[in-house]
């Protein structure tokens, strides 16, 4: 069902979301498609901001399960994001896309430290704000970034694109049996341990009342549809 009250859209990809068919980092192509799925979205009247993921280059917990220092790892990772930030910022440019990067740790020379007055007023003024860096502290990821930034953002809902269409009662990647749900509640995902997104970020949605939209990014045009009420999703949120 299309949901009017959606104005204003946090939207996390993952990092995947950028790779196209390569197996790692960034696909010019792919970024540019996901752009223009970005800018029909504001030309179709939403209020968007974005938090990019690191997964296309580099994983904290991926990297200590090798033996590397965990903290150590999570700031390569959220270094990673930034690249991904500005590829996404660049791709946008090229469409005439008003942007701002804003990254938790700060780098003055590349973009600007996430400001959230200043990052609000830049949404106010119609430019794009993407968020950098997650939430700039290691043993996070960038799910929990997303939630919180929404929630500081007074968005309406959090958009997760992601590979997969929606939240399942498995892992489908690794269940064939899994089904996935159409809605389900945030109390479901985190007594049933629904791994689609970290329990930190579940939790600030639930609390804040922000529903999550889980939905496949690698599909073009999927978030048209997905907005529209149209494609394949799930919604979770309070019951
Ligand atoms: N119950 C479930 N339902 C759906 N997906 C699940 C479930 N449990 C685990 N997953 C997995 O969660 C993954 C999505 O989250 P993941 O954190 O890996 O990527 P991401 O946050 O989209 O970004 P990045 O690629 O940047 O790390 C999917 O690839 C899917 O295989
Ligand atoms: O707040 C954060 C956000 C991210 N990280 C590290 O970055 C990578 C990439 O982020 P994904 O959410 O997996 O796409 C993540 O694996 C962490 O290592 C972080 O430390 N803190």
């Amino acid at each position: 069902m299309p949901r009017p009250e959606f104005k204003r859209i946090l939207l996390k990809l993952s990092g995947e979301a950028l790779m196209g068919d390569q197996q790692f980092g960034i696909e010019t192509e792919t970024a540019q498609r996901v752009a223009e799925e970005i800018k029909l979205a504001q030309a179709a009247g939403y209020e968007l901001c974005v938090v990019v993921g690191g997964g296309n280059i580099f994983r904290g917990l991926a990297a200590a399960d090798q033996g590397f220092d965990r903290a150590s790892a999570d700031y390569m990772g959220m270094l990673a994001t930034v690249m991904n930030a500005l590829a996404v910022q660049n791709a946008l440019e090229k469409l005439g896309v008003d942007t701002r990067v804003q990254s938790a740790i700060p780098m003055s020379s590349i973009c600007e430290p996430y400001i959230r007055r200043r990052a609000m007023r830049h949404m106010e003024k119609g430019r794009i704000v993407i968020f950098a860096a997650g939430t700039g502290n290691p043993f996070f990821t960038t799910d929990t970034a997303a939630a919180l930034r929404a929630a500081e953002m007074q968005c309406d809902a959090l958009f997760k694109g992601t590979s997969v269409d929606g939240v399942y009662t498995a892992d489908p990647k690794k269940d064939a049996a899994a089904e996935r749900y159409d809605t389900l509640s945030f109390d479901r995902v985190l007594s049933d341990n629904l791994k689609v997104m970290d329990a930190s970020a579940v939790a600030v949605c639930r609390d804040n009342d922000i529903p999550i939209v889980v939905f496949n990014i690698r599909e073009q045009g999927n978030l048209a549809r997905v907005l529209n009420g149209e494609g394949t999703s799930t919604i979770v949120e309070n019951s």
